[in-house]
């Protein structure tokens, strides 16, 4: 049985994993138990599990601890469940289809006893593909980036972010004016599937040649280990007066991001189903809307999009040709996903379609744009051209600028 206090109260003791907190509600320690051995995993927080329940919390609090209610209620004993089983977000979201685990289920495979460095592999500690291991660093370095910016300090510094622009908006605009799916332009310098794509990449440079050659909105890869991107290069963009929209292109895992990307000057978040269950996709696109953020619900598959056309109040959603987990690159898949029922609600839903990935002529360009898509999302294309802003009309085969 697991006892948990909350409110004034300073002590939180658990059985399996084990935190304690003083009345701060800081992380005081961490102990994990690997295959029955406690490891203690020292002073700094390791990445919790968080629900929630536990965002909820968070929310209000700014910290980052497992806490719920000591009342007897059912919120509780599902935290409890949680806490005695460990792993069931990865039990809802498996209902849902979803493969990727969010957190290695028993714990990092390294840790440190004395001045040794033990490495305990298996199963449940190794990534299964390039997806699982982006989302087990995002979240380590979330936590960490929790730690030295609460949520209630990153609150009070949204004051000082620029405005939001209309993300939606400025995609239906330039596909009304232009006749042709409205450009989100990627500012990309690699990516884990295709390598170094830009040497010389300097971001305010290329976010300018893209606004000046027609693009609507621009995406901004914000993850620095796999993309070589960063928030400075969101930032820079809209502090050089860029006025196009911005998406904030990173893998939001956690409600912290979406405040931190709009004080960074976002637009727009991408939320991925692949990797977030329902429950999640409603809690983000919630706060989204609070903040006036534009959400772009990326999808891959057939299951992916129905369960997303079943939540409400979704406006805009993409449909990946490029599977996260594998790499493959297929355009028939935006057509797949548009066909028949599929396609219907979303006429009437009036939710807008983004073909994402892989789209490098005008031949691709007019076959999504027959699947249905009203905008396109286009990175590599683009910026491996000399002058990645006039690759734009080479890609349309057609100037589509109409501004002067
Ligand atoms: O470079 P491409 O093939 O034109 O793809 C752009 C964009 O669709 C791709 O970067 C992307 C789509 N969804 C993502 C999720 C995370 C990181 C990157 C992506």
């Amino acid at each position: 049985m697991v006892g948990i206090a909350i409110g004034t109260s300073p002590r939180i003791r658990a059985s399996g994993p084990c935190f304690s907190a003083r009345k701060s509600r800081r992380i005081l320690s961490s102990r994990i138990w690997v295959g029955g051995i406690p490891i203690d995993c020292g002073r700094k927080s390791t990445p919790l599990r968080c629900t929630r329940a536990e965002e909820v919390c968070k929310e209000s609090t700014g910290a980052c601890i497992s806490v719920t209610s000591t009342d007897d209620d059912t919120a509780n004993s599902i935290k409890v469940r949680e806490l005695e089983n460990g792993n069931l977000p990865d039990d809802e979201a498996a209902k849902q289809g979803i493969r990727i685990r969010r957190r290695p289920l028993t714990g990092p495979p390294t840790h440190m006893v004395g001045p040794f460095e033990f490495r305990l592999e298996n199963e449940g500690n190794t990534p299964r593909n390039i997806l699982e291991k982006i989302l087990w660093d995002k979240d380590i370095e979330v936590s960490k980036m929790k730690e030295r910016k609460p949520l209630n300090v990153l609150k009070k510094a949204l004051t000082d972010a620029p405005p939001v622009r209309d993300f939606v908006g400025a995609l239906r605009a330039s596909y009304q004016q232009t006749g042709m799916p409205a450009l989100i332009a990627e500012v990309k310098k690699a990516s884990p599937s295709r390598g170094m794509l830009r040497e010389d990449f300097d971001p305010v440079k290329i976010a300018n040649g893209y606004e000046k050659n027609g693009a609507a909105c621009l995406s901004v890869l914000t993850d620095e280990k796999y993309f070589q991107g960063s928030f400075e290069n969101l930032e820079a963009i809209r502090r050089a007066g860029v006025e196009c929209p911005l998406l904030c292109k990173e893998f939001i895992i956690d409600a912290w991001q979406i405040y931190y990307a709009r004080s960074k000057g976002a637009d727009a978040i991408l939320l991925i189903a692949a990797v977030l269950p329902d429950l999640d996709i409603k809690y983000f696109t919630k706060i989204c809307r609070m903040l006036g953020l534009a959400a772009l619900v990326e999808v891959h598959d057939e299951r992916e999009m129905d369960r997303v056309l079943g939540i409400d109040g979704i406006q805009l959603i993409g449909i990946n040709n490029r599977d996260l987990e594998t790499f493959e690159v297929d355009i028939l898949n935006t057509k797949n996903l548009l066909e028949g029922k599929r396609g219907e609600i979303i006429r009437q839903k009036d939710i807008m379609v983004v073909g994402e990935s892989g789209l490098f002529t005008p031949n691709d360009i007019s076959y999504v744009q027959d699947a249905g898509v009203k905008a396109v999302l286009v990175g590599e294309s683009l910026i491996k051209q000399d002058d990645p802003g006039r690759g734009i009309a080479g890609l349309f085969g057609k100037d589509i600028s109409l501004r002067v």
